[in-house]
């Protein structure tokens, strides 16, 4: 039997493209094993998958700010490393996938050191430090957008992955679930697999207006929830969905979001409207800046930036997206949708030792 090892993690943008391989790699007669970290989002999310089998890992995060934990964590990459090693020796995967995240950097270096062939996969414009680390190793960089392919000479670019079962979702079932009833548009309100805070806020601030004229469900991102807007008719706050999120999604008439790559080709995929609020550049490398600036450059978003998010910007630019939503989602439907799934499934295969 062919083994792979799937690593990633960090936030679920680091773990639902390896999800979504998942059922086709089980398909294919792969033994499903995955490297991540002791308490990361990856861990809680694969918890329900019984075909994985999981191993934690001590992690580090290459933190672009001052914590105490920049001393500390150093000492966890290595012990992480050592551990990696030891258990690719015992594994003895055919392959390793890696999804990028820190907690794959330990991953692939021992990957490297014992030969083990190495396919990543970069979910954004230009590649993470994780998939930075790990190109001059990998067969293969998979990319989503077409522009992080070139120049590039192992890159290919084969699109998202993405889940299945996020187009499975049925509008009715989500109403329902959310106990309201479809006569306003409903808007979905997703700061990331985080949640988003400055995105939260102005939800709050800015619900008298919007409920005028949309009902809105709100992912507010573990431990945001806000306890006074509780009750409020045609509100509804979840920390994080997870079964549920094909019903929501398909509930949705238009999406006010974070530019992470996932989530911004799970919604050109499902043709929504949407208007996408970027992490700006003083928070990260400035990655959901470069997603969202191509996806309003073909026309299938809407972008308002962080700094000139409040109630008012808010309200305009939701209220002009849903007039215009027409445009949005033609120019999403010529794009049509492509999910990378059976190439990224044929390159792993071509790259994986031979059994
Ligand atoms: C703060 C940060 O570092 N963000 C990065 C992170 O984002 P983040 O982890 O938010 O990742 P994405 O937006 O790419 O993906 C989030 C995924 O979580 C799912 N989801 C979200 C909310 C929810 O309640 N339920 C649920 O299932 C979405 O459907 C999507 O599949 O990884 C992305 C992919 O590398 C990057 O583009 C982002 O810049």
């Amino acid at each position: 039997m062919k083994r792979i090892v799937l690593t990633g993690g960090g936030s679920a943008g680091h773990v639902t493209p390896n999800l979504a391989l998942v059922p086709g790699l089980l398909e294919r007669g792969y033994e499903v094993h995955y490297i991540g970290s002791v308490d990361g989002v990856e861990r809680s999310l694969l918890a329900d998958e019984p075909d994985i089998l999981y191993h934690p890992i001590a992690s580090g995060k290459l933190r672009r700010y001052k914590s105490l934990k920049n001393l500390s964590d150093p000492f966890r990459v290595i012990q992480g490393l050592g551990q990696a090693r030891r258990l690719l020796k015992e594994l003895r995967p055919h392959v390793v996938f890696s999804k990028g995240g820190y907690v794959a950097v330990p991953v692939v270096l021992a990957a490297a050191s014992r030969k083990v062939p190495i396919v990543a996969h970069e979910s954004d414009y230009t590649p993470g430090l994780a998939n930075k680390i790990a190109q001059p190793y990998a067969k293969v960089l998979c990319t989503t957008f077409p522009e992080t392919a070139e120049g590039r000479e192992n890159a290919v670019y084969t699109g998202a992955l993405l889940r299945e079962k996020v187009f499975s979702g049925n509008r009715r079932r989500g109403l329902e679930l959310l106990g309201f009833n479809g006569q306003k548009p409903v808007m979905l309100v997703m700061g990331g697999s985080l949640g988003a805070q400055a995105i939260n806020e102005a939800v709050w601030e800015s619900f008298k207006r919007l409920k005028i004229r949309f009902d809105v469900v709100h992912l507010c991102g573990r431990g945001h929830l806000n306890p006074q807007m509780e009750g409020e008719a045609g509100y509804r706050q979840l920390e994080y969905a997870d079964e549920s999120l094909p019903d929501l999604f398909a509930a949705a008439d238009l999406f006010v979001s974070r530019a992470g790559s996932n989530s911004i080709f799970e919604l050109l995929a499902l043709q929504k409207p949407n208007l996408l609020i970027p992490l700006p550049l003083s928070a990260s490398r400035g990655d959901q800046l470069l997603n969202a600036r191509s996806f309003e450059k073909r026309g299938f978003s809407k972008v308002l930036p962080q700094e000139e998010l409040d109630e008012d910007t808010l309200y305009t630019a939701t209220a002009d997206l849903f007039e215009n939503r027409g445009k949005y989602i033609e120019a999403m439907r010529r794009e049509g949708y492509r999910n990378a799934l059976s190439s990224v499934l044929d390159i792993i295969d071509k790259n994986a030792l031979p059994e």
